[in-house]
C-alpha cells in the first residue's frame, strides 16, 4: 500500500540545500549524513556525509531535529521515515529495512503515548486555568514537556521526567535565512533548561506501514518552521526548524494501534506553542498549539490545511492529510482567528516596554496590548530599544547602520518570542546602559536617540527575521506611541511611501500623554534628517515661544490614524486646556482620532496569580477569597512597612510619578486632615526632587501613620495595590490611568479626580442603588479631594456591606485588553484601507 505524503503533511524531505539544525547529544557516531550550520557562517554548512560517520551508504539521509526548550533536542532519522514511506534506493527487502520498519512502529507507538500524555496534561492545565477564571484572558501554559532523546540504540526515547534531560551550554541550534541573517535562539544564560514540549505534536503514523510506502515531498512543504513554547519555569523558548526538522511535526499515526487508541483533543489546548511555517512560495502559516490538533484533524483531503500567507490572508495550502486524521477526536471546528480575514502584521514601536523597561504606563501598554492583538490572530511584533542586557532576547546577527546627526551609527537587533508576540530590541551604544534612565540626557541627546530608534525600527520588517521570516511591508501597520516615536510616521512617508516603497504599510500614532511633545527650537529640524520641505510639518506657532519645532505635531499630521487612551481624553485633547497647544491640529484631524480605553494585563496584575504576593506573608486572592486574602495582604503590607498592624484602620495609597500631572501636591495639602482621621497613608513614587523630599518629610513627621517610599519598585506597587483599602488618584489630567484599573482588580477602591480616563473608568458610587466603583471629585482641589475621601472613609467604617459591594463590583469587571484590542483592530483596518 502506498502512503502518500498526504498522510504526513509536515513530513518533508530535506536536501543538501536545506539548512538544518545541529543535532544534539549524539551519544555515538551517526550513521547518516548530517548538515551542520555553523553559527555566523552560512558558507560553512558542511555535509558530513555518510562516510564521515563511518557509514558506507551514501544515500542522502537526513536528520530532522526539533530542539525543545532552548536546550533539549531530539532527532528524527529521515531514513526511518523513508523506510515507511519513500523508496530511498535501499532495497526494501533488506533485513535492515525490516528492522527499521519495526523500530519505527515501536517509536510511533511511543510517540503516540507521549502525545496522549501531553494532551492529557494540556487538558488538566486547561481545566485548572478555566477553574481559576473563566474570563481570564491569559493563555494557559504547557507544562507537559515531552522529550525525545537520541539514545544509544538510535531510537527516539521519551524521558519520563522531562526535567531530567538537558543539553549543554554549547549545544545550540542556529538557522540560516537566505544568507541575510542568522539567529541563535538558544539562551546561554541558563545552565539547564527543560526540554521542549512541542515535539509531541503529531498525529501518528500509518497503520501497517507497508514496505514500499512512499513518502513524497509535498509541493509546497514548509521550508522554515518555528516552535515557540513557554516552559513550566516561565522561561520562553523559540525553536526554528527547517525542512529537515519539519519531519518532527507529523501526522497520521495509528494503523497498528488498538482500535480505541484515539487521541482526545482538549477543548482548547494552550496556545503557548506556535508553529510558524513558510511555504516555498513564500506563503506563511501559523499553527498554535491551541489549534494544532484541530488544525491537523481538519486537514483532511477534503479539507486542506488553512494557512495564513504573509498578507495575513488565510488560504488553503497544498498540504493535505488523509483520513488518518479522523483518528484524532476533535471537539469541533477550529474557529477562525477572532480577527477573521482581517488579520494583519502589526508592529508596535515604543520607547519602553514592560517588563524590560518601564517608567510608567506606556511600558505597561507596550508589554500587553500586543499580546491581546496576537490573541486575535494578528502577527504582532514590539520594537523597543535595548537599554541593558536582557535575558530572553537573542542576537539575530542582523546589523544595520543609520545616520544620526551626520554619523553612521550601527544597530543590532535582538529578538525573542513571548506569548505570541515577537519582541525585537534595537541595540546601539546610544541606548545601551541607559538602564531605567530611559529619557536621560539633554533634549538633543534624547532627540538623537529617537531619530535612530525610529529609523532602525521602520526597517525591522524588512531585515529582521522572526521565526525565520521577516514580516515584510505588505498588510503591515505600525503603532507608534507618544512623541518619542512620532517620527516614525514621518519617516514612513518621507523615506519610503514618497518613493513608492512600503506602499501597503500604514501607521497609527497613539497619544498617551500630550503634555510631552518633543519640542525645541526650529533649528532642531536639522537633526531629524528630512527633506527641507518637511519642515512645515514640524513647525508650530506657540503663543509663548512663537514658531518652534514639534515632533508630536508632525507625527499627528502624518499618521494614518490617531488613537488616544480614553474617550474622555480624546475630548479633552481638543480643548485649549487639554490639547497643550496641539488642540487646533487635533481638531483639524478629528476624523482620524479615536479614544480607546486601556486594558490591563490580567496575568501580571491579577491578585489571584500575582507573583509578588507569594511571599513575606502576602497571599494571592480572588473574589471568592477576598474576605480573607485581602486582609492578609493588608497585614503583610503594614508589617513590611513597619506600620501598626491594624485591620480596622484604612490604608490609603498613592502610586505614581511625582509630578504636576499626578496631583500629589493635592494629597500633600490634605495630609494634615488625613492624619486626624486615624488612617494610614502609603505613597510610592519618584519624580520631582521637591516632591520626593516631601514624601520623606511626611514619613518623618508622621512615622506611625505615613510611609513615603521614594523609588521605582514594581514589587511594592503590586503589594501596595493588594494591601491598601483605598487608592488616591487626584491627577490634574489623566489620559487613561492604569493604577485605578489595577486597584479595582484587587478590590482596592479608587478615589479619583473625574478627568480623562479616570472619569471613563471609575463610575461614582451611588449608595441608594448600590452601584458604582469608587468616589470621584470634579475639580483638582484638595478640599474636593477631602470631601470625596471623607465619604469614602465613612462608607468604609459604617457601611461594610456597601464597601464589600464596591470591592466586588470592581473585581468582577472585565478590564482585560481583549475589548481594547478589538477596537485597535478596527483602527488598524481603517488605516489599512485608507489611501
Ligand atoms: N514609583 C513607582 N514604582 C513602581 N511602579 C510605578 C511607580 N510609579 C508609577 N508606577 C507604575 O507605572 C504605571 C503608571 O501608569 P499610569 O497609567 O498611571 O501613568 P503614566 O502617566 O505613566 O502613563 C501615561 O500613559 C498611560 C498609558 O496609556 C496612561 O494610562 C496614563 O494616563 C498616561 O499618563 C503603573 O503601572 C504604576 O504602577
Amino acid at each position: 500500500m502506498a502512503t502518500s505524503i498526504a498522510s504526513f503533511p509536515f513530513l518533508v524531505e530535506t536536501n543538501a540545500e536545506a539548512s538544518i539544525l545541529l543535532p544534539i547529544k549524539i551519544k555515538r557516531p551517526l550513521r547518516f549524513p548530517l548538515f551542520v550550520y555553523r553559527p555566523g557562517k552560512c558558507a560553512e554548512i558542511s555535509n558530513l556525509n555518510a562516510s564521515s560517520f563511518g557509514h558506507s551508504d551514501s544515500t542522502s539521509l537526513n536528520y530532522g531535529g526539533l530542539l525543545n526548550g532552548r536546550r533539549r533536542g531530539w532527532l528524527w532519522r529521515t531514513n526511518d521515515l523513508r523506510a515507511i514511506g519513500k523508496s530511498t534506493g535501499i532495497s526494501q527487502d533488506d533485513d535492515d529495512a525490516e528492522d527499521v520498519l519495526q523500530s519505527t512502529i515501536e517509536k510511533s507507538k511511543k510517540v503516540l503515548a507521549m502525545q496522549r500524555d501531553l494532551l492529557q496534561r494540556i487538558a488538566e492545565r486547561k481545566k485548572l486555568v478555566s477553574s481559576i477564571n473563566n474570563d481570564s484572558i491569559f493563555e494557559p501554559q504547557v507544562d507537559g514537556n515531552i522529550s525525545y532523546e537520541f539514545t544509544d540504540d538510535d531510537s527516539l526515547s521519551n524521558d519520563s521526567n522531562p526535567q531530567n534531560t538537558f543539553i549543554s551550554r554549547d549545544e545550540a541550534v542556529v538557522y540560516q535565512n537566505g544568507g541575510m541573517s542568522s539567529s541563535n535562539y538558544i539562551d546561554s544564560s541558563e545552565e539547564k533548561l527543560p526540554k521542549a514540549s512541542a515535539v509531541g505534536i503529531n498525529q501518528g503514523f500509518d497503520k501497517g506501514l507497508p514496505e514500499n510506502d512512499n513518502i513524497s515531498t509535498p509541493e509546497k512543504a514548509p521550508s522554515m518552521l518555528r516552535v515557540d513554547g513557554q516552559s513550566e519555569d516561565g522561561k520562553y523558548e523559540t525553536i526554528t526548524l527547517d525542512k529537515a526538522s519539519a519531519v518532527g511535526i507529523n501526522q497520521g499515526f495509528d494503523k497498528g494501534l488498538p482500535e480505541n487508541d484515539n487521541i482526545s483533543t482538549p477543548e482548547k489546548a494552550p496556545s503557548m506553542l506556535r508553529v510558524d511555517g513558510q511555504l516555498e512560495d513564500g506563503k506563511y502559516e501559523t499553527v498554535t498549539l491551541d489549534n494544532l490538533t484541530t488544525y491537523l484533524a481538519n486537514s483532511t483531503e477534503t479539507s486542506p490545511l488553512k494557512v495564513k500567507n504573509q498578507d495575513g490572508v488565510r488560504e488553503p495550502s497544498s498540504l493535505e492529510t488523509t483520513s488518518e486524521a479522523d483518528n484524532v477526536e476533535s471537539e469541533g471546528e477550529k474557529p477562525l482567528p477572532l480577527a477573521g480575514a482581517n488579520v494583519m502584521n502589526v508592529i508596535l514601536v515604543a520607547a519602553e516596554c514592560a517588563p524590560w523597561s518601564k517608567t510608567g504606563g506606556l511600558g505597561d501598554v507596550a508589554g500587553s496590548l500586543p499580546k491581546a492583538l496576537a490573541r486575535r490572530g494578528h502577527r504582532v511584533m514590539v520594537v523597543v530599544p535595548r537599554y541593558g542586557h536582557y535575558a530572553e532576547p537573542q542576537d539575530t546577527g542582523v546589523i544595520r547602520r543609520y545616520k544620526v546627526d551626520g554619523q553612521d551609527i550601527e544597530v543590532r537587533y535582538f529578538q525573542t518570542y513571548i506569548d505570541g508576540v515577537d519582541f525585537v530590541f534595537i541595540d546601539s551604544p546610544m541606548f545601551r546602559h541607559m538602564g531605567n534612565n530611559i529619557y536621560g540626557g539633554n533634549r538633543l541627546d534624547i532627540l538623537k536617540r529617537m531619530v535612530l530608534f525610529c529609523k532602525a525600527a521602520i526597517e525591522v520588517p524588512w531585515y529582521v527575521p522572526c521565526g525565520g521570516i521577516c514580516y515584510g511591508d505588505g498588510n503591515l501597520a505600525f503603532i507608534a506611541n507618544d512623541w518619542h516615536t512620532a517620527l516614525l510616521p514621518v519617516y514612513l512617508k518621507a523615506y519610503y511611501r514618497d518613493h513608492g516603497l512600503m506602499k501597503f504599510t500604514r501607521s497609527v500614532l497613539v497619544i498617551h500623554n500630550i503634555a510631552h511633545q518633543g519640542r525645541g527650537p526650529v533649528d532642531d529640524f536639522s537633526y531629524v534628517d528630512l527633506p527641507e520641505h518637511y519642515i512645515d510639518l514640524f513647525k508650530l506657532y506657540d503663543p509663548l515661544g512663537g514658531d518652534h519645532f514639534n515632533i508630536f505635531a508632525a507625527g499627528l499630521k502624518t499618521a494614518d490614524r490617531v488613537v488616544t487612551v480614553s474617550h474622555g481624553y480624546s475630548w479633552e485633547l481638543k480643548t485649549s486646556e487639554g490639547g497643550w497647544g496641539l488642540h487646533g491640529m487635533i481638531n483639524d484631524n478629528d476624523w482620524k482620532l479615536r479614544g480607546i480605553v486601556n486594558g490591563i494585563d490580567n496575568k501580571d496584575w491579577n491578585p489571584q496569580f500575582d507573583v509578588h504576593l507569594k511571599s513575606d506573608g502576602y497571599t494571592n486572592y480572588s473574589l471568592e477569597t477576598l474576605q480573607t486574602g485581602k486582609p492578609q495582604c493588608k497585614a503583610a503590607l503594614q508589617k513590611e512597612l513597619g506600620l501598626p498592624i491594624r485591620e480596622d484602620i484604612p490604608v490609603i495609597c498613592f502610586i505614581g510619578r511625582l509630578d504636576h500631572q499626578k496631583g500629589v501636591d493635592l494629597i500633600a495639602e490634605a495630609v494634615p486632615w488625613m492624619v486626624g482621621q486615624n488612617v494610614q497613608l502609603v505613597m510610592l513614587g519618584t519624580g520631582r526632587p521637591d516632591l520626593e523630599q516631601m514624601l520623606r518629610q511626611f514619613e518623618c513627621q508622621h512615622h506611625d501613620k505615613i510611609r513615603g517610599w521614594v523609588g521605582f519598585s514594581v514589587k511594592m506597587a503590586h503589594r501596595i495595590t493588594a494591601g491598601a483599602d483605598i487608592l488616591l488618584m487626584p491627577s490634574r489630567f489623566e489620559p487613561c490611568g492604569l493604577n485605578q484599573l489595577y486597584a479595582m482588580n484587587y478590590g482596592t477602591v479608587p478615589v479619583v479626580h473625574a478627568v480623562g480616563g479616570l472619569r471613563d473608568t471609575v463610575q461614582p458610587f451611588d449608595p441608594f442603588n448600590e452601584t458604582g466603583l469608587g468616589w470621584t471629585f470634579d475639580r483638582a482641589e484638595s478640599n474636593k479631594l477631602i470631601d470625596a475621601l471623607g465619604n469614602c472613609l465613612l462608607t468604609y467604617r459604617e457601611y461594610k456591606k456597601s464597601w464589600e459591594g464596591l470591592q466586588r463590583r470592581g473585581m468582577a469587571q472585565d478590564l482585560s485588553w481583549d475589548n481594547a484590542a478589538q477596537q485597535y483592530e478596527e483602527v488598524l483596518l481603517a488605516a489599512k484601507y485608507q489611501w
